[in-house]
């Protein structure tokens, strides 16, 4: 098939994008790379151009024969969504139905999206069922929430098949450790750890230490880049089948910071300095994914569960390279 993948110069695009290659489809990197990077897409088509430019992505869909969607572009600071509410509307909601209605247009129905678990804003049941309530509680998480709403309602009228994906925590480095996290400004938990350790930051800081979790701190759950890939995968086999598909993504497992930090730590085989201050605005105590529907209808399996062998994919990218992409 040949795929567009919006946003394919980021973190979790390229990664998907390489997937996509190995697995035998035509990936097609359409990103304005505002945040991301060309050199791990190097090898792949790539277009540059903005989610907001209906008649650039019409002249896309057309010299590429595009017939399915990816759409991993976005804003994805939750702080500075709730600083600055309109430039998530804007960006991950209407540009969103710019490409929605631009795949209209040309008559492409397979969409996948990548949606977060930051829908569910603070849930009452964990691990978090894809039926738990949706009440986000930042800018982020409604924009998000708002295009699953509208891919629900497009599919409804038989113009749209879909896959809304809501990742939890996505970590680690892909393809051989090559495809890792590059983000400016990072506000990441592992790749800010691994810099403390790295000595390339005084230190780690954690955010509250007073929760009522069972160290006091905020609990997550991490999914490798490459298994939210392969659902990816998975999810865009089916469309034909079935038009809408929501799916929540991890392993199930929640990590404290606290057992993050012991976690590079062994990886690392290097101590570094962690200071404990207050509280960051908006997070929820404990975010963890019950995935058994993608488990049991997409036949989903994560293939590295582990927290530590995550932690390791991400400590090899970053040791080896220690500037990012730019290096
Ligand atoms: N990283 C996570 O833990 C996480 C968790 C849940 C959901 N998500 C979602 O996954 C997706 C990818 O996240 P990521 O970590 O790879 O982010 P990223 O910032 O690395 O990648 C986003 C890419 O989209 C591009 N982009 C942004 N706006 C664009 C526009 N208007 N036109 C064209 N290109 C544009 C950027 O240049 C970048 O290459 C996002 O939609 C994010 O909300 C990520
Ligand atoms: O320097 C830091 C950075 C983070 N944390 C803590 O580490 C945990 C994980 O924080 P991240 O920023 O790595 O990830 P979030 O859980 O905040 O956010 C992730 O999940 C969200 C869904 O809830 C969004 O999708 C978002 O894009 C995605 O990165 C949080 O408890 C946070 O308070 C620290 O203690 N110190």
């Amino acid at each position: 098939m040949n795929v567009l993948v919006c946003g394919g110069a980021g973190y979790i695009g390229s990664n998907m994008t390489a997937m996509l290659e190995a697995a035998g489809h035509t990936p097609v990197v359409y990103d304005n790379l505002s945040k991301g990077h060309r050199e791990p897409v190097k090898e792949a088509k790539f277009v540059y151009g903005d989610l907001s430019d209906y008649d650039c992505l019409l002249r896309t869909f057309k010299n590429f024969e595009i017939e399915a969607v990816m759409h991993f572009a976005a804003f994805i600071e939750v702080g500075e969504s709730v600083n600055d509410p309109l430039r998530y509307y804007e960006n991950n909601f209407s540009n969103t139905r710019t490409l929605l209605r631009a795949m209209e247009t040309a008559g492409i129905k397979k969409f996948v999206f990548s949606s977060t678990a930051a829908v569910f804003g603070t849930p009452e049941n964990t691990p978090i069922t894809e039926n738990e309530s949706k009440t986000p509680i930042n800018p982020y998480g409604e924009s998000k929430l708002a295009v699953e709403k509208m891919c629900g309602f497009l599919s409804q009228t038989g113009r749209l098949n879909y896959a809304a994906l809501r990742y939890f925590n996505a970590a680690g480095a892909g393809r051989g450790s090559t495809l890792g996290e590059d983000h400016c400004p990072e506000s990441h938990l592992i790749p800010l750890i691994i810099q403390a350790a790295m000595g390339k930051r005084d230190d780690i800081k954690i955010f509250g230490t007073d929760y009522e979790t069972k160290d006091g701190t905020c609990i997550r759950d991490y999914i490798h880049v490459e298994d939210l890939c392969s659902a990816h995968l998975l999810a865009l086999n089916r469309l034909d089948e079935t038009p809408e598909q929501i799916y929540n993504l991890g392993n199930g497992t929640g990590y404290s910071v606290r057992q993050v930090i012991d976690a590079v730590k062994r990886v690392s085989g290097r101590d570094f300095r962690v200071t404990e201050t207050s509280r960051r605005p908006g997070d929820p105590p404990v975010l963890t994914s019950d995935s058994t529907k993608a488990r049991e209808i997409l036949g989903w399996k994560p293939k590295t569960p582990q927290l530590e062998k995550i932690v390791e994919s991400a400590w090899k990218w970053h040791t080896s390279r220690p500037d990012g992409y730019k290096g």
